[in-house]
Parts: structure tokens; sequence; C-alpha cells
């Protein structure tokens, strides 16, 4: 079972390295991990387990993140009422098309592999089409917007290699883009 002491944190040169392509079919070890990235969301959306466990509350996580370079996320969306809205593993996903409006969390990002704070609004595509790999190696293409939209293009930047922060505008972190929506 995946914990956080197995969660790879900042400075560690694994977050910074694009990942490498997943192929298929995959090895029983790809498909062990797959199902433990998606075993650790879902405990860690759990009350207990997660206070048990002290399980910061995970709606994303990709391979890097726990110490292995290869192309795959684990999604894991929660509706308010806690109804699941997205449980995909993303293989070798890609952003296919993008809005030029963007979007972004008025309370700004965190992520699983940073334990600080850092401000300010991290500027997304509001509506993006991603094409990626399923377990059984079919290919998939999806369209997302606003909160699904911004986990997987948090996730898919993991796997090239950037960090949320690469993207808050260094001279002023609460910057508005044009037509840029703000998610509260
Ligand atoms: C870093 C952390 C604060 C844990 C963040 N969770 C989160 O923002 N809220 C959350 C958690 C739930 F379980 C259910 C829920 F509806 C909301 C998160 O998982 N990530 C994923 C991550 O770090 N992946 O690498 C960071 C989010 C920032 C914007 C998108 C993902
Ligand atoms: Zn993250």
């Amino acid at each position: 079972m995946l914990l956080m002491k197995d969660i790879v944190r900042e400075g560690n040169d694994v977050l910074r390295k694009v990942t490498d392509e997943v192929t298929f079919p995959l090895s029983d070890e790809t498909k062990k991990l797959a199902e433990d990235m998606m075993t650790f969301l879902k405990n860690s959306q759990n009350p207990e387990l997660a206070k048990k466990h002290q399980l910061r509350p995970g709606v994303g996580l990709a391979a890097n993140q726990v110490g292995v370079s290869k192309a795959m996320s684990a999604v894991l969306i929660p509706d308010a009422d806690d109804n699941i809205i997205m449980e995909e593993m993303l293989i070798n996903p890609k952003v296919i098309r993008q809005s030029v409006r963007k979007v972004a969390l008025g309370e700004g990002e965190g992520c699983l592999s940073v334990d600080r704070n850092v401000p300010g609004y991290v500027p997304r595509a509001n509506k993006i089409t991603i094409r990626y790999q399923n377990m059984d190696g079919e290919f998939i293409e999806k369209t997302l917007k606003g909160y699904e939209a911004i986990v997987c293009q948090h996730e898919i930047d993991h796997l090239n290699g950037h960090l949320f922060y690469d993207r808050i505008n260094q001279e002023n972190p609460f910057f508005v883009e044009t037509n840029m929506l703000i998610l509260e």
C-alpha cells in the first residue's frame, strides 16, 4: 500500500525528467503500480484511512511522484457529494486540443510532492481534449473543462517534468490573463 513516505518530494530529479512512454501489453509490475496509485487516491479520500495513515486527500498522482519515470497518472475526482465523477488511469496522455481561454483555481494549486504553500494563480486551458491509453492499451479521447481539465493538466505536466508553480507569473503571482476564468 502506497503511503506519503513513498511520494517523492520536490528537489528529487525524477520529478524534473520527461517520463518514458508506457509500452503494451503492460507488465505485471506496471499493472500493479497503476492499481497501487489508484488505491492510494481512494485511501486518501477515505476519512478514516486518511487519518489513520496521515494521507493528504489526493485527486491525482503521477508515476514519477512515486519514483517511477513512466508516462501514467491516476485521476480520481469526486463531486461535492463524494460521488466519483472521474476515475481514470491516463497512460501516455497527450493534450491534443486546448481552448485559448484559460482557467485558474482561485485558491491556487498545491501538490502531493510539494510540502509548502506556493501562492498564485496557475493559468491552464479551460477546455482540453486529451488522448490517452487505458489499461488495455485502447486509445481514448476525452474532452474536459474546468476542474477536471485542471487536474488532468496538472498530472500531464508532472509526466513532462513540470510542477504547478512553474506556471505562476513570477512578477505578479495573481496576474489575471485576458478572459481568464477564476474557479472558486
Ligand atoms: C495536493 C492536494 C492538496 C492533496 C491536492 N488535492 C486537492 O487539491 N483537493 C482535493 C483532494 C481530494 F481528495 C478531493 C477533492 F475534491 C479535492 C491534490 O491531490 N493534487 C494532486 C497532485 O498533487 N497531483 O500530483 C493537486 C491538485 C491541484 C490542482 C489539481 C490537482
Ligand atoms: Zn502534483
